[in-house]
């Protein structure tokens, strides 16, 4: 098994490298699609309660609570996987959540860290538009300041691997598939869109 986890702040790219690696057949898990099922299973709106039910899972189970609700998804994902039992999880927020995977997979667990700088993320993330909070520098700082303070900030200092999203879309692309050890094996195109790529998996936006 080959775990490659990913840990960015908001609007760096994690969701661009997610699609790169279903392009390449690749499962993705999603650590937020726990919050939100929980929040489904409670009777509660996900697009309302996603925050707070996150913090109440890790109130009611422990800081490792996503991360242990992650685990058996990657593992199923692992399975199905295309490529030699890779899995890319989307989305580690502390360095409990960190020491979890690590206790799981061992040195079959990649921490990657996707960083671009803060005016470069407001910009992007103003383009995308997904929601309201896109758009807004204020909320995106306050957003920055919450992850960092739940251990966002220390869990990207222990990553393995750094990826600079500070170049074109095309060149990041590139390089994620290099750190997945898919590069030149898929389209031999690094400017398409990573759905124009040979995508077996391709499914959802991995959102
Ligand atoms: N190198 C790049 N050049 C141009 N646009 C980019 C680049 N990297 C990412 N983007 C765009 O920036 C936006 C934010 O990226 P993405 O959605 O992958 O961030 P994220 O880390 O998943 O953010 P969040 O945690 O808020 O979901 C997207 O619209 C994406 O297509």
């Amino acid at each position: 098994m080959n775990v490659i986890g990913t840990v960015g702040l908001p609007g760096s790219g994690k969701g661009e490298a997610a699609n790169v690696a279903e392009a390449a057949g690749i499962p993705v898990v999603v650590m937020g699609d726990v919050v939100r099922a929980e929040c489904r299973r409670r009777g509660l709106d996900p697009a309302q309660h996603h925050g707070r039910m996150a913090g109440t899972l890790r109130e009611e189970e422990g800081d490792d609570a996503i991360a242990a609700r992650t685990l058996p998804r990657i593992r199923e994902a692992a399975a199905e996987s295309d490529r030699d039992d890779t899995v890319l999880v989307d989305g580690l927020r502390s360095t409990v959540e960190l020491e979890r995977f690590r206790e799981a997979f061992g040195d079959d667990f990649t921490l990657v860290a996707i960083r671009a700088p803060f005016e470069l993320r407001a910009e992007r993330l103003g383009e995308r538009g997904r929601d309201h909070s896109d758009s807004d520098m204020a909320a995106l700082r306050e957003r920055d300041e919450r992850e960092v303070e739940l251990g966002l900030g220390d869990t990207l200092e222990r990553a393995d691997v750094e990826i600079d999203n500070t170049d074109s879309l095309a060149a990041f692309r590139e390089r994620v598939r290099e750190v997945l050890g898919v590069a030149d094996a898929e389209s031999g195109s690094s400017d398409g869109d990573p759905a124009d790529a040979e995508a077996p998996g391709a499914g959802g936006d991995g959102a």
